[in-house]
This record gives C-alpha cells, sequence and structure tokens, in this order.
C-alpha cells in the first residue's frame, strides 16, 4: 500500500477521518458521487482492456494469495462472489474452498439492491442472472435463499471492487449493495461468536490500490486489500490473526 501522511490514518467503524468534510452538505455529497463516477468509468477501462490470459494468471496469483491468509485459513464459513467480465476471478478461489470443506456464501441481488445469501454449492449450482433491465450480468446461486443477515455468520468477507485507498475506503460499481452489507455487520456484533467481526477484504488488481479515493459518509473501510502481487492491510484497521 501506498501511504501519503495526510491519508495514513488508522480505521475504525465509520466513515474514515477526513470524510466529514467531503458530506457537509447536499451539493458537495453529489460532487463525490461524480468523482466516484469518473473514477470508477477510468478502472473500468483499464480493465476491459486486460486479455484473457492475463486475467487467468491474475486470477491463479489472487486465489494462492487469499488462501494463505490466516484468517482465510482458519474461517469456518466465508462469504465471497462469482467475478464477471474482468473482475478478478474467484472461480478457482471458490472451489479451493469448497474443496477445502469451508462454507461458502455468495450473494444474490435483491431487486432494491440490497443483498440475500445462498451456499456456493460447486459450479453447476451457479445460474447466470440479468438485472436493471439486463445492463447487470452475475451468476448466482439457485440454491435456497438464507435471507439477508446470512452474512453475519461469515468469518471473512471477501468483496468486489474497483479500488482501495490507504484509509481501506472501497469503490465498489456503484449499487451501494456492499455499503448496506456492510453497514448491517458494523451494526451487529459480527454474529460469528467472535466480538470484531469478520475481516473484511477486497479483491483487486495492483493498480487499483490508491491513495486517496473519493468517499462518503455511507462507505464502510474494508480491513485489506488482496492483490495478484500481495496483501495490503489498512494501517491499525484489525491485527492479523494465526
Ligand atoms: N461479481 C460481482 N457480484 C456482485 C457484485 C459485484 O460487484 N460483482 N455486487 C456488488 O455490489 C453485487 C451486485 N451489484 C452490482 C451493482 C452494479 C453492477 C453494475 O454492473 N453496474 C454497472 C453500472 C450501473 C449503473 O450505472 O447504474 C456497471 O458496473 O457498469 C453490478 C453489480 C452482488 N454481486
Ligand atoms: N446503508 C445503506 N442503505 C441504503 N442505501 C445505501 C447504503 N449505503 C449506500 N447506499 C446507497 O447506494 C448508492 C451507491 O453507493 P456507492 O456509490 O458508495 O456504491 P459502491 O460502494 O460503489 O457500491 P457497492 O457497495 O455495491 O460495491 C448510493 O446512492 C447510496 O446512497
Amino acid at each position: 500500500m501506498r501511504h501519503s501522511p495526510e491519508s495514513d490514518a488508522p480505521i475504525g467503524d465509520g466513515p474514515p477521518e477526513g470524510a466529514g468534510s467531503l458530506v457537509t452538505d447536499g451539493a458537495e455529497e453529489g460532487a463525490t458521487a461524480e468523482r466516484k463516477r469518473e473514477v470508477r468509468r477510468d478502472l473500468q477501462a483499464v480493465r476491459a482492456a486486460m486479455t484473457a490470459e492475463e486475467a487467468l494468471e491474475a486470477a491463479e496469483s489472487l486465489a494462492e494469495r487469499v488462501l494463505s491468509l490466516p484468517e482465510v485459513a482458519a474461517a469456518r464459513t466465508v462469504a465471497a462472489y462469482v467475478a464477471v467480465g474482468r473482475e478478478p476471478g474467484t472461480r478457482l478461489l471458490l472451489e479451493e474452498l469448497r474443496r477445502r470443506g469451508v462454507r461458502v456464501l455468495l450473494p444474490v441481488l435483491l431487486p432494491d439492491d440490497d443483498l440475500d445469501w445462498a451456499l456456493y454449492e460447486g459450479r453447476e449450482s451457479l445460474r447466470e442472472t440479468e438485472h436493471g433491465n439486463g445492463r447487470i450480468r452475475l451468476f448466482e446461486p439457485a440454491g435456497g435463499s438464507l435471507g439477508p443477515d446470512a452474512v453475519h455468520e461469515a468469518d471473512v468477507v471477501l468483496l468486489p471492487g474497483l479500488a482501495v485507498d490507504s484509509r481501506g475506503v472501497r469503490l465498489g460499481r456503484g449499487g451501494g449493495s456492499y455499503d448496506r452489507a456492510l453497514a448491517r455487520l458494523i451494526a451487529g456484533d459480527g454474529g460469528n461468536g467472535s466480538d470484531r467481526g469478520p475481516l473484511l477484504a477486497v479483491l483487486l488488481y495492483g493498480h487499483e490500490v490508491m491513495d486517496e479515493l473519493p468517499c462518503e459518509a455511507h462507505d464502510r473501510p474494508v480491513h485489506l486489500a488482496v492483490t495478484p502481487e500481495g496483501v495490503h492491510r489498512i494501517t491499525g484497521a484489525r491485527p492479523a490473526t494465526g
């Protein structure tokens, strides 16, 4: 993680320090949302230019790094997602987690952009789904829904994203789905018997780890980013276990 002196602050619950100046009124909030859209557009263009070969190579390294995290090695339940397009690939990772006997939860997008959860039961149990009038195509589990609160059962949550900054602020695709799931986790006690909730890890390409991203009041920081090149723990976010 590259740190700038201004943004190298430990993160805790709620928006990171410094976020307040970006959320003082509606006009500023609108400007921040617009900056997010610009950053998203630029980053998606870089991903779109990647070759299938580059993506596969990245997915292999990423799976290895995620599986080597002590928190993942110790996890009984991991919430993950099925990567689509040029998102850092997760299929190898999902299969290996399942092979190890880890219970894997996958998100199911609800009509209001909140997330339901269902068990990963192998590639054949996924179906291609369309949301937002065909704008959004995902692979989601066909099996029974466990409800939005099932994310509380996760020891580790692997999140999709387009970028993260040195405070752990994550930029997603703009639905706010994970912001809602994380808000729910933070409001609860983690629900998994620990007093600190699950490890929150976003999966990215190396160039998507940045100094500072636009941040709104609802943005929930993550604890670390995993890229094909390495693991970036956010300073002060959560001590490593194991
Ligand atoms: N693989 C994967 N699964 C996921 C997510 C994700 O980011 N990746 N989600 C993460 O929350 C949830 C689904 N939410 C999504 C929200 C928006 C878009 C999307 O494609 N947005 C358009 C822009 C839409 C707009 O402008 O309104 C885009 O990216 O071009 C995709 C998924 C749950 N499952
Ligand atoms: N806890 C919440 N409850 C309801 N709506 C929310 C919540 N958090 C965020 N939103 C809404 O979601 C929308 C998108 O937020 P944002 O641009 O931060 O998404 P994102 O973090 O990029 O996406 P995601 O979390 O799906 O990866 C915003 O309009 C925001 O108001």
